[in-house]
């Protein structure tokens, strides 16, 4: 029996270590340190310093022993797709290449020249993103893969070097666009369209299962706790739907942080001709669940920007500035390519804004309101598109992550949409990592009471649609989309 729940959550700007109990049938959840994660060009890549984020956690899991406890349960979540490729004897190869690297520009095209996109679509039910794994792969190093005994996803990865043992969660392993829905395996005509077996791969496990203990030398090493570590659901964005309260007959949920994840929870997939158009995915979700979602370019924007301005700026302040400023002076399409990874995202909104002969956001206001308001468009544009695939009405939106705090942007989205928006908690995903260990040690029945849980424990706050406030914005947003797809 742990004396407490640890969640390493890492996402792509930061990463956190978040100690939790239950207390009269309520999370109680304690941040126990963070550290901010970001990727760096090096040896021809832009690259994660796995390394770091190791030495990272067990920093955070020393503080936890420091504070008296003794035995912990830990799970391990990160971003998707990236994976480090591990040699016979059990050493990374490399440091692994972040997903925003340049090096898949175009792969899509050149992989489905001979291997139609419906097939893989009708096989996957994955989104064509050129950073999936599948890609990845199709252009990684010939040589370092024929060298390579195991390619670890970055979570499987990290709980291998702390337990020594490897496997391949499925919720991540999804995101690979490799994993066939109908089998459950890596699909092996994909496998051989990038020269990979499917032995390169740990075996595949579903969330929930105990990996093992914390090995002992780094207990010594590094004053630790007795620590065994449970395979979550890895994919971050996983545990971020298992943390969301499901507020709402229909509901939808916006996973907001690096990325904005809009979508909803099937219990089978839907890969049909409306969601391959729309670029619809259906990673693999806890319990046998789908995340049916999309991947929208969220406040990655707002980082950069926030970066370009020299970080004079906080997160909070932004926001208050952007209050500032009336909404929807220009319309972006926020998913343009041309803002994945941009030298200056400031220059590239200011030129976009040119090209389209739209008012030029200047002051940090401007430019923050013009990201904040477009982002809230494009949920509300994909709530429709949600609408018309599932063929039912979306009732409510349930916003987690970082991006929960942005009163301004959650009002839109309600405005704008027409249905409740619910935000909170902002660490949904760290707190659906540590439920899926609850679940698996017995101390929460299902996710549906551990929602209940959530929903009592974590303030959230509701955002009714001001009706006829900017009327006619929603359609003229959708006519740009049309005119101006990037
Ligand atoms: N108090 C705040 N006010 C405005 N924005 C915030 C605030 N806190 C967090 N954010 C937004 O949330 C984002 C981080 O969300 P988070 O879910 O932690 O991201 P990730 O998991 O990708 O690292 C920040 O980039 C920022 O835009
Ligand atoms: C590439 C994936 O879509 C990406 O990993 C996304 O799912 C994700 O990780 C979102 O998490 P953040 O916390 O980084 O926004
Ligand atoms: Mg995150």
């Amino acid at each position: 029996m742990a004396d407490v729940y640890v969640a390493v959550d890492i996402g792509a700007s930061s990463g956190r270590l978040m100690l939790s109990k239950l207390v009269d049938n309520r999370l109680v959840i304690e941040e126990v340190h963070r550290f901010k994660n970001g990727f760096v060009h090096y040896q021809g890549h832009d690259r994660w310093n796995i390394d770091k984020l190791i030495e990272e956690i067990l920093i955070g899991l020393n503080k936890i022993k420091e504070a008296g406890y003794h035995s912990v349960s830990l799970g391990i979540d990160t971003w998707a797709v990236d994976y480090v490729l591990v040699d016979g004897k059990g050493k990374k190869l490399q440091d692994p290449i972040a997903y925003r690297d340049t090096r898949t520009q175009g792969s899509i095209e050149k992989l489905t020249s001979d291997l139609s996109k419906e097939y893989i679509y009708k096989k996957t039910g994955i989104q064509f993103l050129d950073f999936n794994t599948l890609y990845q792969l199709f252009e990684e190093d010939r040589d370092l893969l024929a060298k390579t005994d195991k390619i670890m996803m970055i979570p499987d990865y990290i709980g291998y070097v702390l337990t020594g043992n490897s496997v391949t969660e499925v919720t991540n392993a999804s995101t690979t666009q490799m994993l066939s829905l109908r089998e459950g395996l890596f699909d092996n005509h994909l496998l051989e369209k990038v020269n990979v077996k499917q032995s390169q791969f740990p075996k595949l496990v579903e969330a929930g299962t105990v990996l093992g203990d914390l090995k002992q030398k780094l207990i010594k090493k590094y004053n630790l706790p007795k620590t065994e570590v449970i395979t979550v659901t890895t994919h971050d964005t996983a545990s971020a739907v298992v943390g969301t309260p499901g507020i709402g007959q229909r509901w939808a949920y916006l996973s907001s942080g690096t990325w904005s994840l809009i979508g909803t929870e099937l219990n089978t997939p839907e890969n049909g001709t409306k969601a391959f158009k729309q670029n619809y995915t259906n990673e693999w979700g806890a319990y046998g669940t789908y995340r049916f979602l999309k991947n929208i370019m969220g406040l990655w924007i707002i980082q950069n920007i926030k970066h370009n301005l020299d970080d004079k700026y906080s997160f909070a302040q932004l926001a208050e500035l952007a209050k500032k400023e009336p909404p929807f002076q220009q319309l972006i399409d926020v998913n343009d390519e041309r803002f994945q990874n941009p030298d200056n995202m400031i220059v590239q909104i200011q030129a976009y804004c040119r090209e389209t002969q739209q008012k030029v956001p200047e002051t940090p206001g401007q430019l923050a309101m013009a990201v904040y308001s477009n982002l809230s468009l494009y949920y509300a544009n994909e709530l429709a598109i949600l609408d018309d695939i599932l063929e039912y009405h979306i009732d409510s939106l349930n916003i987690v992550g970082g991006g929960a705090n942005v009163a301004l942007m959650n009002q839109l989205t309600a405005t704008i949409s027409g249905v409740n928006v619910y935000a909170g908690p902002s660490e949904a995903t760290a707190i659906g990592n540590i439920i899926v260990q609850m679940i698996t040690k017995g101390d929460i029945l299902n996710i549906y009471l551990a929602r209940r849980i959530i929903t009592n424990s974590f303030e959230i706050k509701e955002f009714k649609p001001e009706n006829g406030k900017y009327p006619q914005v929603l359609q003229k947003y959708q006519s740009f989309l049309k005119d101006h797809k990037g």
